[in-house]
């Protein structure tokens, strides 16, 4: 980043108030009677009504539009194990992009921790407060056990973005890619580089989507994994491919797809090269992604390009569905998010980067032209319509499969559509 953007970042994030977001209320609390209703005496009465039945907290408080973004800064982007504090900005940027794209109130929640359970408890031990958990940036193998006692214990839904919010907008873009570039995702050879929260998560829900197991090359930091290596865990261990091959360029020859989910400059020209014709490449690390487009363009003119960035075309970033999945939760008040509900967010994002794009969209995405193509495989996250396709497609599925806890509400959405 130039030392130019690097201040305007600060300067973004410090003035005209430190941070991203704030608190705003709700109701009036002018006048003495409207302290009376929104404090003592009044607040009494939906604290009785509450502790006679608990739904009733979805009527009287805030929680059913509320979003916990919890992280622990183990995995801050791309950045590393950093802490709790330095993840602030991150888990603010994320309640910033719920409330903005979605409505959804957010507040970031940072845990200092010792040990996966403490971590848990504290989680677990404020849930009730929220409508939903949406944790953030833990890495791997920790997240995995950390979601799924979580998910055992909460009443709410419980979602790691980094796992199914990136493998569901991975899945809308590649499915697309596949399509414009002629492959199918069941002969496709992939390259997964890097083997934590989201490499995992994006290669199992590729496979819901047709991709084959054994078709899938996946590394770490030590290389290929493979049956032959006793140094994985049993996540690394799903991906233990039976093959000689060691290195990145022993496998991406004549590969389909590369899936970057490890950290910076890590795909050289030199591998791009070796990839098959029409090759798909989506360099997902953030900030910096695996190959800069405009290197990976100057070796290879038949591919198509994706990073997590929004600066360049073809932003394959969670901010696609985050938002979206969890309104639809929320809005039926859904006890989990699964996986009908995750493939119906895919499709939902994929469909509408088939769609004309509409004027507001191309002027907040700063261009002049977006059409489903090499350069627009997956719609931009200021689309409007994103809001009511995605968390509609969602809540539908929540309901069909029976985990919705309320009926889908009357002209869900329509308004939005407009
Ligand atoms: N665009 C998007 O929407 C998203 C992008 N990401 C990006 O994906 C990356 C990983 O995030 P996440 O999965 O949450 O983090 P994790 O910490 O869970 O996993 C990181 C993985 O990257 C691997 N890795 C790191 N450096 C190298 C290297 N030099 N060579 C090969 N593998 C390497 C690690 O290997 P090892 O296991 O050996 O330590 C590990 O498997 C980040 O850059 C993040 O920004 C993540 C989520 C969403
Ligand atoms: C986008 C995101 O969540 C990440 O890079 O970690
Ligand atoms: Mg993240």
């Amino acid at each position: 980043m130039s030392e130019d953007k690097r201040q305007q970042a600060l300067d973004y994030h410090e003035f005209p108030v430190p941070g991203k977001i704030s608190v705003e209320l709700s109701k009036p609390a002018d006048t003495v009677e409207d302290l009376a209703l929104a404090y003592s005496p009044g607040v009494a009465e939906p604290v009785r009504e509450i502790a006679q039945d608990a739904d009733n907290v979805y009527k009287y408080t805030a929680k059913g539009n509320m979003v916990a973004v919890i992280s622990n800064g183990t995995a801050i982007l791309g950045l590393g194990n950093l802490g709790p504090l330095a993840s602030k900005p991150v888990m603010e940027g994320k309640a910033l992009l719920f409330k903005r794209f979605a409505g959804l109130d957010s507040i970031d929640i940072e845990v200092k921790h010792r040990t996966i359970e403490e971590f848990v408890d504290t989680v677990a031990n404020i849930s009730d407060t929220f409508g939903g958990i949406n944790l953030e940036d833990i890495k791997a193998p920790d997240c995995f056990e950390i979601e799924k006692q979580l998910i055992e214990r909460c009443h709410v839904p419980v979602f790691h973005d980094d796992q199914h919010g990136t493998a569901i907008v991975t899945a809308a873009g590649m499915l697309n890619a596949l399509e414009l570039q002629g492959k199918d995702i069941k002969e496709a050879v992939i390259i997964c580089l890097g083997a934590g929260a989201a490499a995992v998560a994006c290669m199992e829900l590729l496979i819901k989507c047709g991709a084959q197991r054994e078709k899938i090359y996946m590394l770490d930091r030590k290389g290929v994994i493979h049956t032959r290596r006793d140094d994985i865990n049993e996540y690394k261990q799903l991906f233990a491919n039976n093959t000689d091959k060691r290195t990145l360029e022993d496998v991406i020859e004549g590969a389909d797809i590369f899936l970057g989910v490890s950290g910076p400059d890590l795909l050289p020209p030199e591998a791009l090269k070796l990839m098959a014709d029409k090759p798909i490449v989506f360099a997902c690390s953030n900030p910096d992604p695996e190959i800069k487009p405009e290197l990976a363009h100057e070796v290879r003119d038949d591919l198509i390009m994706g990073t997590g960035r929004s600066d360049y075309p073809n932003q394959v970033n969670n901010v696609l569905c985050f938002p979206f999945i969890f309104r639809g939760a929320l809005d039926v008040r859904a006890s989990r998010i699964n996986d009908e509900m995750k493939l119906a967010a895919v499709e939902a994002i994929r469909a509408l980067a088939k769609e004309p794009v509409p004027e507001n969209v191309l002027k907040a995405a700063r261009v002049d032209k977006l059409e489903f193509g090499q350069e627009y495989i997956i719609p931009k996250p200021m689309d409007p319509r994103l809001l009511p396709r995605v968390a509609k497609a969602v809540a539908e599925a929540a309901v069909e499969s029976g985990v919705a806890r309320i009926e889908m509400p009357e002209n869900y959405m329509a308004d939005k559509e407009a």
